[in-house]
């Protein structure tokens, strides 16, 4: 197996009374894609939100390319080599697609610097950057577009541009696929195996299951805050345990 990248620990938050996540353990590995899946509500987004900083752990650890990072601050976790993608994704609506890139590229190096930002977007460096990962994500012809006028399988396009600008060693993909034509999946499906090739590994969340099980090398399923089941895809899709959680109980011999 290759060398291990991420490492997770009793990872555990609660919110009042809720454990949202409750003593979950996974590791991942350098290169690898996993699929993080789960019935609604099972702290899916919740377990990217402590891996990416957003919120600090009550319990547990995360480590990653086995250093602690659990309650560093996002813009640490960035610049560590985590980049994520959001559920809801909000653009800059008023610019274009190119200067969504090019602010994304500017990091946190410009924030609260207006001057300074539009300076960084001008260098000829930053946009030929921009433009190259654009191409990359097929978004080669709506960089004059302005981002708020995107369909949403650009949108998601968009997203990943924009996680991508800041060369992410981890790239978490939240619910990336929900809402688009199955063309459109068939692109971003092409897209993520691409980016796994550059060398990115890549933790995704996905209620597409034929999506999930098809790109996922490995998953983990969440239920209830709690890790329900891990495995190889096809263990997974005939795990009782796991049929159960997604469509009840009584639920029988149908893959999740
Ligand atoms: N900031 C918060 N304050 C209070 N409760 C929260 C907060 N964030 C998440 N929760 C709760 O934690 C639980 C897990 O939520 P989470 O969004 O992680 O689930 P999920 O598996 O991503 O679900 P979905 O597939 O519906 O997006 C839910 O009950 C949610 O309401």
């Amino acid at each position: 197996m290759s060398a291990e990248l991420l490492s997770v620990r009793d990872l555990s938050i609660q919110f009042g009374g809720l454990k949202a996540v409750d003593g979950v353990d996974f590791d991942m590995n350098q290169g690898e894609i996993l699929g993080l899946l789960g019935p609604n509500g099972a702290g899916k987004t919740t377990c990217f939100n402590m891996i990416s900083g957003v919120y600090r752990p009550t319990r547990g650890e995360i480590r990653f390319q086995g250093a602690r990072t659990d309650g560093l601050a996002p813009h640490q976790m960035a610049a560590l080599g985590i980049g994520r993608t959001f559920q809801i994704v909000k653009p800059f609506a008023t610019l274009s697609v190119r200067e969504n890139v090019c602010i994304a590229l500017g990091g946190n190096r410009y924030r609260g610097n207006l001057l300074g930002s539009f300076r960084f977007w001008r260098r000829p460096s930053v946009l030929e950057e921009a433009e190259r990962i654009l191409r990359d994500v097929g978004l080669g012809d709506r960089m004059d577009q302005r981002a708020g006028l995107l369909p949403i399988g650009n949108l998601r396009k968009l997203e990943i541009a924009r996680s991508l600008a800041l060369h992410p060693k981890l790239l978490l993909l939240d619910e990336s696929f929900s809402g688009l034509r199955h063309e459109e999946i068939e692109q971003i499906e092409v897209l993520v195996r691409r980016i796994r090739e550059q060398g990115i590994s890549i933790l995704l969340i996905e209620h597409n299951m034929k999506v999930a099980m098809g790109l996922s090398d490995r998953i983990v399923v969440l239920d209830h805050g709690r890790k329900l089941a891990e495995g190889l895809p096809q263990e997974i899709s005939r795990n009782p345990e796991v049929i159960e959680a997604y469509l009840g109980k009584g639920a029988s011999g149908h893959a999740a």
